[in-house]
């Protein structure tokens, strides 16, 4: 043991001999001077004597100088607090790798703290994040409810630049990670989803987990910030990217000489910064004639910082995580990594509902209601409209006697008007007595509420006409909200500050929210023209041109924006129109009856309902039509979704059957238009008005089960059924299975990269059995192993009808193979099809060969991806080679990339090119 210390380097040595170096790089002094003078081997004096020494280089010396006189113990000293300090002395941390640096046992025990600025900011910022985002919202501002105690994980997606799936991430902890990034120049970890989908409460986890240590990162520093926020800059307003960090999230202190900021320049790597809502940027200024902020010195405009942020032409290196909702295209340069947020899976509502309601009492009733209705499922797959759902029902339930959720179909209205009841009971009636519960009285609550309602209405208003999303004091007490009133729930306090020096602001709980009472200040507005109440559908409408914001003009300068708008997005605005149908349906007519004039009532729905009718009309006119293999198709449009949505919530069944009969074309295409399962309902409620077949793609979108329970009804009249991309488990070809056998006239069944097992194949095998019509089966990319390979073989086997199966990237195996191998044997119609990356060896390749050899059908066969070795060529070299008839017709035979292969059939097909025949 001696020894070894014997042969050790003196530290005092080693100070002289870096010397040099450790001038250079040795950047906080102070923490080191805390530490030398609390264990005594500097007394006052010398901490003096080095702080006014001018420049930092040379109180590096002086340090130096001083530790060496005080002798062997207290260089070692001095090196140990480098070495405990990690975060601060990061610049010397090669050194000590380099002098191969290992604490002696008489130092180890010694005392570190760390008194250095940058560690010092990191512990308060985790302090503070800690503080702000340990608790989820609630209503008003008493009820908190810790983030821990209801965060549950919702279904997360992993894209690609062209919106492909590459799988799904299981915990937030993985966000951060370089899995799936698709794109390693691109700096932003974009998350996109729907309303009330989840987006703030992800980046709040992140955060969360951040502040207590338990993100797996080694980042320093974390900057929050919502892009709300960066609209209530005035438009000349200027400020630095140190006030931008500083003020807006907490500020270093005991930081004299900046050190924070520069660590921050120096180092963007260690710093993360999530950015929400960029959809709800005002576009006030214009950009494009901006010049770029390069320089983290410069002030411009907080818009021009943030953009700069985010192309990285500020902090470059920084992580961001960015989140807005769906259909805001960021362009994928600047992406690295794309999450989709898909709202909760049934497990995760099952966790989230056990989570929600500590009474055993109100958990099984809940459940049992959601067993009952797919609708209020696919609603609650929201997590928004979930929290809402479920918040309501604990109020009223603990307040009434004998409440239940609507068992009639919910609409999104009657959520909203839940929620502002149990805001307004909440002031009408005094608390709950333990022994009796009052009787419910929907309308004498609103009625008794209406004044604090309509006040809440008009600043919602005010405010969407303005586009904000943020009111001041002023605004709120020129709408006659009253200090008591703002203890309902509606507002909240805005956290963080706006625009350097404004006072209090306020913002509704969530914007939908806004949105709802928007549409309930238009409906009780008597003094206005009625036709007002059509003001945001005619703004929609003029807006339809896909959006330009403000990163976009950023990165590409090539699309100036027309005109001045106020959002990135008009989806408030469509929700806005989506509650005014729901509130002048005709089942809120006893409700708004006691809230408005029953005649204005009656004008104000009539007026909605013949515009809704009239753009049916022209909407479907308009669509595109175009010829293709199913028979006349129409792609439709985003905007349709929004069509089905109001016209499912106005409950009309004259619209929907008219937009029924207005369906000219016998196929609609609507993939990728975001559908979840929520707007099941509202298509089914159209096409159960339809008598003609229809055909019917909604091929990657979130349907999931509860979509497809919803569309049961429809499924009678589908002649083409595409579910492609939907996370669709096989319950859900239960029941497709079900009605398809039922009414036999499906001929193309799309269920390509679902969840489906061996159970669900064994059901569409039965659908291929029982339907003779059937022609196209896509069943590939799901969890098929030879067990469910067999019975879809064994189904094809007996079918007459079917000719393309894409049976791709399941794990049939060779048994599977054999199977499709015997299917193949003499089948009279099947020409395509694809059976790649199946798990299937040598074997299964063998089976396969012998089996065509009888076949005169085939015509395209893809085999590539799978594990054949050299050893099954001869074989399908035999294959090709027995069967003359085949080889005639094949047009493209696609295996192993097999150099004896390729030669064979360039030889066979010297016509074709082999890329075509081989890949
Ligand atoms: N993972 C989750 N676990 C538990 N509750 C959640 C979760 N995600 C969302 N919620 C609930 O839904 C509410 C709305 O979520 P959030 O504000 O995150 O949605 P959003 O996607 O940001 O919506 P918007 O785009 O409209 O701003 C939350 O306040 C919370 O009550």
């Amino acid at each position: 043991m001696d020894q070894i210390k014997e042969a050790r380097v003196p530290c005092s040595s080693l100070l002289t001999y870096h010397r040099e170096l450790l001038v250079t790089r040795l950047r906080s002094i102070q923490c080191i001077l805390d530490n030398l003078f609390t264990c005594g081997f500097f007394c006052q004096e010398d901490v003096e004597i080095v702080q006014q020494t001018a420049t930092k280089a040379d109180q590096v010396r002086k340090v130096l100088e001083l530790v060496q006189c005080k002798g062997e113990e207290a260089c070692e000293y001095f090196i140990f607090i480098i070495y405990k300090v990690c975060d601060a002395y990061i610049d010397l941390q090669p050194w000590l790798e380099e002098i191969n640096y290992n604490p002696s046992e008489d130092v180890a025990v010694m005392k570190v703290v760390n008194t250095d600025p940058i560690s010092r900011y990191c512990e308060k910022l985790r302090h503070d994040m800690s503080q702000d985002t340990s608790f989820i919202m609630s209503y008003g501002q008493q009820e908190e409810t810790r983030l821990e105690d209801l965060y549950t994980d919702t279904v997360m997606e992993l894209l690609n630049d062209c919106n492909e799936s590459l799988g799904f991430l299981e915990s937030v902890d993985q966000l951060l990670g370089d899995h799936a990034a698709f794109n390693p120049q691109g700096e932003i970890i974009y998350v996109m989803g729907d309303a009330g989908v989840g987006k703030s409460i992800l980046l709040q986890k992140l955060q969360n987990l951040w502040s207590i240590k338990e993100l797996q990162t080694d980042a320093v520093f974390f900057f929050k910030f919502r892009c709300r926020m960066f609209s209530t800059f005035k438009d000349a307003e200027q400020i630095s990217l140190r006030d931008l960090l500083f003020k807006h999230n907490c500020y270093p202190d005991h930081d004299p000489d900046n050190e924070v900021f520069d660590y921050i320049l120096r180092f963007p790597e260690k710093v993360v910064f999530t950015f929400d809502g960029y959809d709800e940027i005002q576009e006030d200024v214009d950009l494009m004639n901006l010049p770029e902020v390069v320089s983290p010195e410069d002030k411009a405009n907080p818009l021009q910082l943030l953009i700069s942020l985010l192309c990285g032409k500020l902090l470059k290196g920084s992580q961001k995580v960015l989140t807005a909702r769906t259909g805001i295209e960021i362009q994928s340069r600047v992406i690295r990594k794309k999450v989709a947020l898909r709202g909760f899976s049934p497990d995760h509502l099952k966790t989230y509902t056990d989570l929600h309601f500590k009474e055993q009492e109100h958990r099984e009733l809940v459940s049992i209601q959601l067993d009952a209705s797919p609708h209020l499922c696919g609603l609650c797959s929201t997590p928004l409209f979930c929290w809402i759902v479920f918040k309501s029902f604990g109020h009223l339930h603990t307040m009434h006697d004998s409440f239940h959720l609507p068992e009639t179909c919910i609409t999104l209205t009657d959520i909203f008007l839940l929620l502002s009841e149990v805001f307004l009971s909440r002031s009408a009636t005094p608390a709950p007595s333990l022994l009796k519960k009052s009787t419910r009285c929907t309308s004498e609550t609103f009625k008794a509420g209406l004044r604090p309602l309509a006040v809440f209405a008009k600043l919602a208003l005010q405010g969407m006409e303005r586009g904000s999303f943020i009111s001041s004091q002023e605004e709120i007490s020129e709408c006659g909200v009253m200090e008591q009133d703002l203890t309902l729930g509606f507002l909240r306090p805005v956290s963080e500050e706006g625009a350097s020096g404004s006072s209090a602001t306020f913002e509704f709980l969530h914007i939908t929210l806004q949105s709802f009472l928007a549409a309930f200040a238009l409906v009780l507005d008597e003094q206005a023209a009625a036709s007002s109440i059509l003001k945001f559908f005619t703004e929609c409408s003029r807006r339809r041109k896909v959006s330009c914001l403000p990163l976009d003009s950023c990165i590409s300068s090539s699309s100036k924006p027309s005109e001045k708008k106020p959002f990135a997005t008009n989806e408030h605005l469509q929700f806005t129109n989506l509650f005014l149908c729901g509130l002048l349906s005709k089942s809120q007519r006893g409700l708004m009856g006691h809230l408005v004039s029953p005649a204005l009532l009656k004008k104000k729905r009539a007026l909605l309902k013949s515009y809704l009718s009239t753009s049916v009309k022209l909407h479907l006119r308009g669509l595109p039509h175009y010829d293709g293999q199913e028979g006349k198709k129409v792609h439709v449009l985003p905007n349709f979704l929004w069509m089905l949505r109001c016209i499912f919530e106005t409950g009309s069944k004259d619209i929907a059957q008219m937009t029924a009969k207005g369906i000219t074309a016998g196929f609609i295409k609507l993939g990728y238009c975001n559908v979840y399962s929520g707007d099941c309902t509202a298509l089914n409620f159209v096409l159960q008005h339809r008598q003609k077949v229809l055909g019917l793609d909604m091929d990657n979108n979130n349907i999931s089960d509860y979509g497809v329970k919803q569309l049961k009804p429809s499924f009678c009249k589908m002649t083409v059924v595409r579910l492609c991309v939907n996370h669709l488990s096989d319950s859900s070809i239960e029941i497709l299975a079900e009605e398809l056998c039922k009414h036999k006239v499906v001929e193309v069944l799309g269920l390509y990269n679902n969840n489906i097992t061996d159970v669900g194949a064994r059901l569409v095998a039965q659908i291929i059995e029982e339907c003779p019509k059937l022609r196209v089966l896509k069943i590939g990319k799901n969890k098929i192993t030879s067990v469910g390979g067999r019975h879809l073989a064994n189904a094809i086997k007996k079918s007459s009808s079917i000719f393309d199966v894409g049976m791709w990237g399941n794990s049939l195996g060779d048994e599977g193979a054999e199977a499709f191998g015997e299917a193949l044997r003499n089948h009279p119609s099947l020409t395509n099809l694809s059976l790649s990356a199946n798990c299937i060896t040598s074997r299964g390749g063998r089976g396969l060969a012998e089996a065509l050899k009888e076949n005169t059908a085939l015509r395209i066969f893809w085999l590539v991806e799978n594990e054949m070795t050299d050893d099954a060529t001869p074989h399908l070299a035999d294959m090709i080679q027995a069967n003359t008839a085949w080889i005639g017709a094949l047009t493209q035979l696609s295996v192993l990339c097999n150099q004896r292969l390729e030669n064979l059939v360039k030889q066979i097909f010297p016509l074709a090119s082999p890329a075509q025949v081989l890949r």
